[in-house]
């Protein structure tokens, strides 16, 4: 029987319906302990369901402690599991905090009022549940450069090794497992695994011996002999002299690699620690309690002690629960610090003039830092890279219901380098930049100047080939890994529905600015290698009217101009809650997470961290919320 085109539509469109609602129902039904009052006490409360509120949830009701997960957003979509739809929750009112910053001086030149737009996941599983999934583990100098003690290099590389397990590709297929172990539990790699490695050989004879940790990150890793965008990435990386490396590397040299994304490579599913962690415990543990759609408000003290806290309910209405041991703040940098000094814990600038009354006199805000990425498009001749009608084509549907695979199951990310330089003694600095190969031809404009505030004409400029839906090409992202620019959060009302000031003062320190050019330089310079031609690579330089006629890598002017116009977010504000030794003034909370000169609070989410890591922050924050989770279990 023959079908015409629109009878052919139709088929497709039921069938992709149902296969879409057999995924939402899947999810949906599968998820339980939720409720919707919860009890007066509780051992701990965890303030946010977001990438280190998930982990350290699970592991507290895994030591049998009654614990209460408070979370402002509700459950996340069926479609947040797909992902490559990181983007589209962007900018949802009900998934998406929305903030924004305040306008940017020196930076943001081709977004409206120079203001930056920033996504951060509102909902169960948080930001970790609309990003783009990258793994990173950082580089050894990170973590010894915050001189913190007990947060070294060698104690993050162990917490970090029991996090994800890698194996060897002969143990395919896969054998995804039913539930997570908690506690005391372990297995080897070599049966069921958590993490999918294909083609690896560097850590193949370590797979049999390694352990695999209990609530795992899994970690599937892009294979280059797959996507040949990739595979010219490499190729470009190894001529331009750098090293590649088949594996996430602990070190300090820098290389080029396959990207590791945090999917299920089984299911083709987003591993957020929701997944890996809070839904495995809420299944198991009736001891813990997640409520949805209520938003802290303040912390409630007796005396120096914080013994509760104080939320609007999904009907608006203030309610109060207490905690008999400790409140965990997990509620993401920006949340964090308002909930902090909403409830007296700030430095006296903030605090006075709103007559909040002082409880800790603490940098709360402070030292406020983000990545930029300064994205450019690369043209291709070949096609070798994703588009908007490759991604639509009904077989990618198919794909990706039945089998779990395809572009649908990718993020887009698929490939990243960790750049070092030559220092004046000849010897390699530490990694100071790193490029991603973002594989998409095809940017949706209106999607893209919505979510991050581009002005339509500059996108244009920069994206000029982005109304073709079938566009071959990549976005090649640079990024300045160490920024020294420092801003700040500060709440300017006692109205804790009012969103905090936000200013990450972005290339307020010219360093930042030079650190981005370098990075777009060792990335362009790709371009003009073998594999790159042969797929005849076109970097598109934008044509900013304010940054001069003369495009291109030789124009420094021209770079400066571009960086301080097309440097965007890429998502990672951190350092406002900063840990410290336990005498650092300019420390927030000592190396357990305790908040300085205050009982029974600590904060547990990437507000803490000193100083950006070299790379994507999300997996280090998986490993500080473990480890914070063995602070807390020890002590009580
Ligand atoms: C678009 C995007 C892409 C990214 N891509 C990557 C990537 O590829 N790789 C990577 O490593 N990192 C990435 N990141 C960064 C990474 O996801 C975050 O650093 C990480 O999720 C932060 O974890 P967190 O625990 O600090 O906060 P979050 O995960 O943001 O969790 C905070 C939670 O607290 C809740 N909350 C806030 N206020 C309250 C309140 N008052 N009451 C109750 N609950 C509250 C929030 O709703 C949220 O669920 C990305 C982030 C974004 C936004």
């Amino acid at each position: 029987m023959k079908l015409s085109w629109k009878q052919g539509l139709g088929v497709w469109a039921a069938t992709t319906s149902c296969l879409l609602l057999a995924v939402w129902l899947r999810y949906y039904l599968a998820d339980n302990g939720f409720i919707k009052e919860p009890n007066q006490t509780y051992d701990y409360i965890v303030v946010g369901a977001g990438t280190s509120g998930c982990v350290l949830a699970a592991k507290l009701a895994a030591s049998n402690s009654k614990v209460l997960v408070i979370e402002a957003g509700g459950e996340p979509p069926w479609y947040s599991w797909i992902p490559i739809v990181a983007p589209i929750l962007q900018g949802s009112e009900q998934y998406d905090w929305r903030f924004r910053t305040v306008p940017q001086k020196f930076a943001a030149g081709a977004l409206h009022g120079n203001q930056a737009f920033w996504p951060q996941g509102k909902m169960v599983g948080g930001s970790g549940q609309m990003n783009f999934l990258i793994h990173a583990t950082g580089s050894p100098s990170d973590y010894d450069s915050w001189k913190v003690p007990g947060w070294d290099s060698h104690t993050m590389k162990k917490a970090l090794d029991r996090l994800t397990c890698w194996t060897k590709s002969i143990v395919k297929p896969l054998v995804a497992r039913p539930s997570f172990l908690l506690d005391g539990e372990s297995e080897m790699c070599s049966a069921p695994v958590l993490a999918e490695i294909e083609n690896s050989t560097s850590c193949s004879e370590n797979a049999q011996h390694i352990q695999c940790p209990s609530a795992a990150v899994k970690v599937q890793r892009v294979n280059a002999t797959e996507t040949p965008l990739l595979k010219a990435f490499l190729d470009a990386g190894r001529a331009c002299g750098h090293s590649v490396s088949e594996m996430d590397r602990w070190s300090d040299t820098g290389s080029f690699m396959a990207s590791h994304n945090t999917i299920d490579g089984k299911a083709g599913q987003r591993w957020s620690t929701y997944h890996s962690h809070l839904m495995p415990a809420m299944k198991r543990y009736s001891n813990l309690h997640v409520l949805t759609k209520s938003s802290v408000t303040k912390l409630v003290w007796r005396r120096n002690k914080v013994i509760g806290i104080q939320y609007l309910d999904a009907d608006g209405r203030i309610k109060h629960v207490k905690a008999g041991k400790e409140i965990l703040l997990s509620a993401g940098t920006i949340k964090t610090t308002q909930i902090l000094q909403q409830s007296g814990i700030g430095p006296p600038h903030v605090l006075e003039p709103l007559d909040i009354p002082m409880k800790a006199d603490l940098p709360v805000g402070e030292n406020l830092q983000d990545h930029l990425q300064v994205p450019l498009f690369v043209e291709l001749n070949a096609s070798v890279s994703l588009n908007i009608v490759k991604m639509l084509h009904p077989r990618q549907f198919w794909n990706y219901m039945v089998h779990g695979k395809g572009a649908l199951a990718t993020s887009g990310i698929e490939g990243i380098a960790t750049l070092t330089k030559k220092r004046e003694d000849g010897k390699p600095s530490k990694p100071y930049g790193m490029l991603i190969l973002f594989n998409m031809g095809s940017i949706n404009a209106d999607v893209y100047t919505s979510v991050a505030n581009i002005k339509k004409e500059a996108f244009h400029r920069w994206f000029p080939k982005s109304s073709s839906l079938s566009q071959e090409g990549f976005v090649l992202i640079s990024i300045c890994l160490h920024p020294r620019s420092r801003g700040h959060i500060r709440i300017t009302s006692p109205d804790p529905m009012q969103p905090p000031e936000i200013d990450p003062a972005y290339l307020s320190n010219d360093y930042d600015v030079q650190c981005s050019i370098d990075t777009i330089k060792q990335g362009v310079e790709l371009l003009n290698t073998d594999s790159f031609r042969e797929l005849g690579a076109r970097v598109h330089w934008p044509t900013f009217p304010e940054c001069g006629s003369k495009q291109g890598i030789d124009n420094q002017r021209y770079l400066e101009c571009l960086v301080r116009t097309a440097a965007l977010t890429m998502y990672h504000p951190a350092g406002t809650a900063t840990m410290g030794h336990k005498d650092d003034p300019d420390a927030v909370v000592d190396p357990e997470l305790r908040v300085r000169g205050v009982n029974g609070l600590r904060v547990v989410d990437a507000s803490v961290l000193p100083r950006l890591p070299s790379g994507p922050p999300n997996s280090v924050l998986v490993a500080m919320a473990e480890r914070a989770a063995d602070f807390i279990i020890n002590k009580h």
